[in-house]
């Protein structure tokens, strides 16, 4: 096993320790008009999805960030304004900003009003969010509370039973804590497939599994680029994901006040990429719940899953592949860690 080092490249791929990554992407934040917390934020959120193997919203991402900052879309220096407008509900306008700095700032408040009403609700409005759901409700099951959270994105999925996208990807994700065990977590999109990884399928020339999406003329494909050029994302599971997806515009945009995917045109600012949208967090204290602890029943239901036969959680995965990043490094190719030295002027 090798040690992670710092920037260094080896004979096969060169790796990071998790602290070079964060370091080398809050550079290219810092350089790219972001403030000082911004930077941090984003730097800490996509060096622990690379961290995790979540490559679709890891490093992938960093050019999609560099181009939509420079394209004027998002205000990196945003400061997200909190509200406090009910026991159990807070409210923030991130100022077009992105949506990780405005659930920092309203973090604390948050929980505070969970732990006293057992129950609270954050709606965001007015921002942008470019990244994996999971890091945004994990942390809340590592301290004892329930989470879940969703947003939604920018249209490119027909909804079940229509001829045209207005849907976004979507995701959903819970977290819940588990007594002796990660907590556990779930992260999906809400579509067939995660737009990133469909780009990222275009790009390395492969075919997607059948029943991910249409081209432009509304026929199945398993070719990415028909789908992202002219056609369109298919929700998972027809009719039942399709609900699931109509629902997070509902939370993520209605009940924030923010914009439903179909809502923002972003045509006037060539290279944005990030979705102008809202985000709605629900935390729940289960210390106010009935009956044994709620960890213990976590773990419980773990056990008897194992007990039938399943042999993988959601986030099992992830875990696996933080434990190997920790220990050998966050392994990046020669080409990418180059793109990213010069998008952070080294
Ligand atoms: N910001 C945005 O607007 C958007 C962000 N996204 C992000 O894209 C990411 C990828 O989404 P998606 O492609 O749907 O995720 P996946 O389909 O890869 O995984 C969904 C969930 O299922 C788990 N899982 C996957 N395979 C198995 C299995 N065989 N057995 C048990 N559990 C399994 C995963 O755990 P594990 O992680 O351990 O594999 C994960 O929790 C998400 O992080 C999502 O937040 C997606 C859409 C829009
Ligand atoms: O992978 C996706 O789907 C998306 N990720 C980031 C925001 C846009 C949609």
């Amino acid at each position: 096993m090798s040690a992670p080092n710092d920037h260094v490249s080896s004979a096969v791929s060169p790796s990071l320790s998790l602290e070079a990554l964060t370091q080398l992407l809050e550079t290219i934040f810092l350089r790219h008009g972001t403030s000082a917390d911004v930077a941090r934020s984003l730097a800490a959120n996509c060096a622990g999805a690379e961290r995790d193997g979540a490559h679709s919203h890891g490093v992938f991402r960093i050019p999609g960030y560099v181009s939509t900052l420079k394209s004027g879309w998002v205000n990196g220096q945003a400061v997200p304004q909190v509200e406090d407008v009910a026991p159990g509900f807070v409210r923030v306008d991130a100022g077009n900003g992105f949506a990780q700095p405005a659930l920092a700032a309203a973090r604390p408040l948050l929980v505070e009003k969970a732990r006293n009403a057992g129950i609270a609700v954050l709606a965001i409005r007015n921002s942008h969010h470019f990244a994996a759901l999971w890091p945004d409700v994990e942390p809340f099951a590592e301290e004892g509370l329930v989470a879940l959270s969703v947003v939604n994105s920018m249209t490119c999925v027909v909804p079940h039973g229509a001829d045209r996208p207005l849907f976004g990807t979507n995701p959903i994700a819970f977290a819940a804590p588990r007594a002796g065990g990660a907590p556990i977590v779930f992260d999906l999109a809400t579509s067939a497939i995660a737009h990133g990884d469909v780009q990222i399928a275009a790009r390395q020339g492969e075919r997607l599994p059948a029943g991910m999406g249409v081209d432009s003329l509304g026929q199945a494909t398993q070719d990415p680029k028909a789908i992202l050029e002219g056609g369109a994302l298919l929700p998972f599971g027809g009719h039942k994901g399709s609900a699931l997806s109509m629902m997070v515009e509902l939370l993520a945009a209605a009940l924030t006040g923010g914009n439903f995917s179909f809502e923002f045109d972003w045509s006037n600012h060539p290279g944005a990429k990030t979705p102008w949208t809202g985000q709605l967090l629900i935390v729940i204290d289960p210390s106010k719940a009935a009956g044994q602890s709620f960890a213990e029943r976590s773990q419980e239901l773990v056990r008897q899953m194992h007990g039938v036969g399943l042999k993988r959680l959601p986030g099992d995965r992830r875990h696996l592949q933080r434990a190997r990043s920790l220990a050998e490094g966050i392994v990046l190719d020669e080409q990418t860690l180059g793109q990213l030295r010069e998008l952070a002027g080294e």
